[in-house]
């Protein structure tokens, strides 16, 4: 392998390195390496056709994590994925683009990042996409092409009528930083080659001609190296080590080593590299270059909760319960319908209509004083510090008491669509029977898990990855009122007419009408909630003293020439599915690297 220096070297080539890479060559004088540890999959028709993106997890795309026991969902380990592939995560991912809340962002300026605030953030996220066909006109002018998929079932008007009922709005624009209510979701699906647009083929296919770009794939980067004796005494980055194909080598960063490898192997990389907890990185026989305890800690994930109910079979209402039952006669039209006109649900996401609501009144019961509970406040602190946990609670705390903010998102599936209690998807019940499902994402967590290495080796797989999901109390009473709230909207009308009388449930899940005991709901929500692949904050932007790892222009405290950009750089996790803002805090990233090197 050809080894010389390279201006930036960006270990991880997923939705942020790959978005970097291509904003850092658009100057032909910067040498830009990306080192990415998967294969390039970017012509695999499982990348390229929507429908298929979910056959891509557990294989080699994935790096396959396994949670530690969740002692708060009665001691279940959990499977979960991460990309590694050209594209990262954006290269498997469900496609749904929903950008957060201005008061998400502003939360995070609110910490001591100056220059995060929404009204600048938001400029860098209309950098990254274009929605051209919505009720909204054109949105956005970046690489990122996105759509919203064709209604052409009933399900998604019924689904407005009901949210309308409860008093919400149904048609409120999502990119505006206030959005509430009912959403045809935008999916990064580019409406023209009816594929998927990802970070992989929308900011790359246009970056790769570039002889300042230099790609390497199935290349594990094992380290940073340092040289220890920079100004004022900072361990300077000079390069990394890498093993491809059993071979162990290093490439010299001119610049700078920028790390976006993901919230789950940034840290890793980093405490492998000697910038950690001294303790525990002394206890693996790791010398430390900086100590810093918070790295790897603050993990936020959306906790998920799915519900399925069996629905009348009626035209207009139909379901793709045979297409999941893959359904020979089913799939090949569904194909023929696809490569034909580019439609039907080969086109798209499984997700169909959404919605992003605070609780109603009628759930909200008792909740002021849990919110007065003194005793949540200290619940599960970890590591974080009495300043940032402050700021945390202060900020959920308004999310949950306004009628303004969504504390949850519904994402609905014209279909049987639940996860078991492993993490996996649940076997759809054999027969014929169809089902319409909603699952339930918890807006604004305040659990805090953590990820740290347990080996000194890049190879290892053994992470210690404790999600430390609805560890807080608070979740726990929030989430199991959105599942109250879901089975009201699908036990009355306009929906409960479309439900097969005692509709037959997904297996675990209480009979109809017990979800309205507080604590039934409660403990469905511990039997089945398992979480998104949603993983921010292990490398926290904020203050070193009340627990940052990197400082507002993305660099690591305590060392120079070493940044990271990717999404373990949030403080507080993204309202919603975090592509959209991921996309952002790229962008976001490349302008400030750009204006300073
Ligand atoms: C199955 C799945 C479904 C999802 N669905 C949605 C969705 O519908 N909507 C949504 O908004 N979000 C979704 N997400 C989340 C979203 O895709 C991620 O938040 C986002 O991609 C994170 O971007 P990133 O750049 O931080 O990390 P990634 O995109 O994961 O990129 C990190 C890259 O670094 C590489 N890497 C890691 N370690 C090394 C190393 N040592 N050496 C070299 N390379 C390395 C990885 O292989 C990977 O390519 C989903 C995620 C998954 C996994």
């Amino acid at each position: 392998m050809e080894s010389k220096a390279f201006d930036f070297i960006i270990v991880g080539g997923g939705l942020v390195g790959l978005v970097l890479a291509a904003r850092l060559s658009e100057d032909p004088s910067a040498q830009v390496l990306v080192i990415e540890a998967g294969e390039d999959l970017t012509a695999d028709p499982r990348v390229k056709i929507p429908a298929l993106s979910s056959t891509l997890v557990g294989t080699s795309a994935d790096w396959c994590l396994q949670t530690t026991p969740q002692k708060s969902l009665h001691g279940r380990q959990l499977a979960q994925s991460a990309g590694r592939t050209l594209g990262g995560s954006s290269a498997i991912n469900s496609h749904t683009f929903t950008p957060t809340s201005r008061a998400n962002v502003d939360a995070w300026a609110g910490l001591g990042n100056p220059g995060w605030d929404w009204s600048s953030f938001s400029k860098s996220l209309e950098s990254s996409y274009t929605l051209k066909q919505s009720p909204w006109a054109t949105k956005g002018s970046g690489p990122l092409q996105l759509s919203i998929a064709e209604e052409n079932t009933k399900w998604p008007q019924l689904w407005r009528d009901a949210i309308s009922k409860l008093g919400y709005p149904t048609s409120m624009d999502p990119f505006s930083g206030q959005f509430l209510g009912a959403l045809g979701t935008p999916e990064s699906i580019d409406p023209a080659t009816h594929q998927k647009s990802f970070a992989g083929s929308a900011y790359l296919s246009a970056a790769e001609a570039r002889e300042n770009l230099t790609i390497w794939t199935q290349t594990l980067v094992d380290k940073v190296l340092f040289d220890k004796r920079g100004g004022e005494g900072k361990p300077v980055a000079t390069g990394v080590q890498y093993t491809k194909d059993g071979k162990t080598g290093s490439v010299d960063a001119r610049k700078e080593v920028i790390l976006s490898a993901g919230a789950i192997n940034s840290p890793k990389i980093l405490e492998l590299s000697g910038v950690g907890d001294a303790g525990l990185l002394k206890s693996l026989g790791i010398d430390v270059v900086v100590d810093n305890a918070h790295v790897g800690e603050n993990l936020q994930n959306h906790p998920l909760v799915g519900m399925t109910f069996e629905v009348l079979q009626e035209e207009g209402f139909e379901t793709i319960d045979n297409l999941i039952r893959q359904d020979p006669e089913t799939v090949a039209a569904t194909m023929e319908s696809y490569t034909k006109n580019g439609s039907g649900p080969f086109s798209r996401s499984a997700i169909d209509i959404t919605a992003q609501l605070p609780l109603s009144d009628t759930v909200a019961a008792g909740l002021d004083r849990v919110l007065q509970d003194t005793s949540y406040e200290t619940a599960d602190l970890g590591k974080a510090t009495d300043a940032f946990a402050k700021a945390h609670r202060s900020f959920v705390h308004s999310i949950v008491s306004s009628q303004k903010e969504a504390s949850a998102q519904y994402m609905t599936i014209a279909g049987f669509g639940v996860f078991a209690p492993d993490g996996n998807r649940a076997v759809i019940p054999p027969g014929s029977e169809g089902y319409f499902s909603v699952a339930i994402l918890l807006a604004s967590p305040l659990s805090r898990g953590s990820v740290h290495i347990r080996a000194a080796s890049s190879s290892s797989p053994d992470l210690a990855l404790d999600l430390n999901c609805l560890s807080n109390p608070l979740d726990l009473e929030i989430l199991a009122r959105h599942v109250q709230q879901v089975e009201k909207i699908m036990t009355t009308e306009p929906f409960a007419s479309h439900l097969v009388p005692n509709d037959t449930r997904n297996p675990g899940s209480p009979p109809p009408g017990s979800l309205s005991n507080l604590e039934n709901a409660k403990e469905y929500v511990r039997k089945s909630a398992v979480c998104a692949h949603h993983y921010t904050g292990t490398c926290s932007m904020m203050p070193r003293e009340i627990g940052g790892v990197v400082d507002p222009q993305l660099r690591v405290y305590g060392c120079e020439n070493l940044r990271v950009c990717d999404a373990s750089i949030i403080p507080i996790t993204p309202r919603a599915s975090p592509q959209a803002t991921v996309y952002g805090v790229a962008e976001h990233g490349a302008k400030i690297i750009k204006s300073v090197s």
